[in-house]
């Protein structure tokens, strides 16, 4: 079974690298900066329990060329939500027909994007990574969250998750992937804050101003999620309708409690704080824009998630975007209707 990686960057590279340690064939598709980062210094995967793994520059087949897409049978797709369409285009030109093509993005939209591009010529498979992984610069790539990767559970799906085995490229299988992805989306409404506040995840998440505004954010997306009939999955300890209370609570509960429980590593980012500081467009429409999205279609609104959008807008076009946590609070929550009700 061939796996190509599609968008080798912190994800693709940090699975497929788990992947290829763990014996099955990977090759990897990315950019030339990365590659010849890789040619010279080989593949480092870390996690933060001290797992360790290096593939040498010769146990790595990378590529910037989408034509290896070609004898895949498993297209892991690992590019930006913004990329989708471009990537689409490149596995039908050249993925093999009846390849599985498994979305490891976040977001609610790219499944639907890759089936209307591809039609019934691939299998698309929905997935959910729920950790973080960063780049350290050398081929080194960190994964500074616990969690497993959980993939929609097919006969094919399950077979790969057999090859890979245990271990921090491991694969758990689910149905409810529409649930799952709109589970993780709430998650992900804290990247938007993170990247915004120019801190570490654990930096941030220590600031009860800024968990305000997260928890308004997922408030907004659970009331209109509710109206559009879409029940969230629970990802992590917390189920989705008590996140914005565990989130907003005071610090000596949160900080004491959740960030004890939840293992952080003391450098991780959001992958949105990641884009924003590389200068690279964000995922703000695929992620917070969801929400706004889909309150419109429900004749609602949600001003806390488009303040945040616009928020982020303006940040990628370079206008200043760090927000100390009470002028965040000030600027996104200040009017908002349920904020006296829920004490954000
Ligand atoms: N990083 C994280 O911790 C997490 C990320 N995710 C999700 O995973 C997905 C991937 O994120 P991440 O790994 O951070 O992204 P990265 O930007 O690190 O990696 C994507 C890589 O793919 C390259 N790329 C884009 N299009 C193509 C193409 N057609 N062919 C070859 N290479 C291409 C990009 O290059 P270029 O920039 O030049 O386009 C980039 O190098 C996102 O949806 C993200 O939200 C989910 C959980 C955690
Ligand atoms: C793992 C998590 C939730 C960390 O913010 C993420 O999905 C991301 O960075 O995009």
């Amino acid at each position: 079974m061939t796996i190509a990686i599609l968008g080798a960057g912190s994800i693709g590279c940090f699975l497929g690298g788990a992947w290829s340690a763990a014996g099955v064939p990977v090759r990897f598709i990315g950019r030339a900066p990365i590659g010849e980062t890789i040619a010279a210094d080989g593949l480092t995967l870390t996690d933060h329990s001290g797992w360790r793994v290096r593939r040498g520059p010769d146990q790595v087949e990378f590529t910037t060329n989408a034509k290896a897409l070609a004898d895949a049978e498993i297209i892991a797709l690992a590019v930006k939500s913004n990329a989708t369409a471009e990537a689409a285009k490149q596995i039908a030109r050249h993925g093999r027909k009846g390849a599985v093509v498994i979305s490891l993005q976040n977001g609610v939209s790219n499944v639907a994007t890759l089936r209307e591009a591809l039609g019934a010529r691939f299998e698309i498979v929905p997935a959910m990574v729920p950790f973080n992984v960063a780049y350290l610069g050398h081929g080194r790539f960190h994964k500074g969250v616990a969690g497993e990767v959980v993939v929609e559970d097919t006969p094919r799906t399950r077979a790969l998750a057999e090859q890979v085995g245990k271990g921090p490229g491991a694969l758990g299988l689910a149905d409810d992937m529409t649930g799952i992805a709109w589970g993780k989306l709430l998650i992900n409404l804290n990247n938007a804050v993170n990247a915004l506040s120019g801190r570490t995840l654990l930096e941030q998440l220590r600031e009860r101003d800024y968990r305000r505004v997260v928890a308004a954010s997922i408030v907004e997306a659970l009331d209109v999620l509710a109206a559009a009939g879409i029940e969230p999955a629970k990802i992590g300890p917390i189920p989705p309708q008590l996140l914005p209370h565990a989130i907003a609570a005071p610090n000596l509960i949160f900080n004491n409690l959740f960030l004890k429980v939840q293992k952080i590593d003391a450098k991780a980012r959001s992958s949105m704080a990641d884009d924003l500081r590389a200068g690279r467009p964000t995922e703000i429409d695929y992620l917070n824009g969801e929400v706004v999205r889909l309150a419109k279609a429900q004749g609602k609104r949600a001003p806390v998630n488009a303040a945040i959008v616009d928020l982020v807008k303006q940040a990628e076009l370079g206008i200043e975007h760090l927000w100390s946590p009470e002028d965040l609070r000030a600027h996104v929550l200040q009017g908002h209707k349920v904020a006296p009700v829920f004490g954000y």
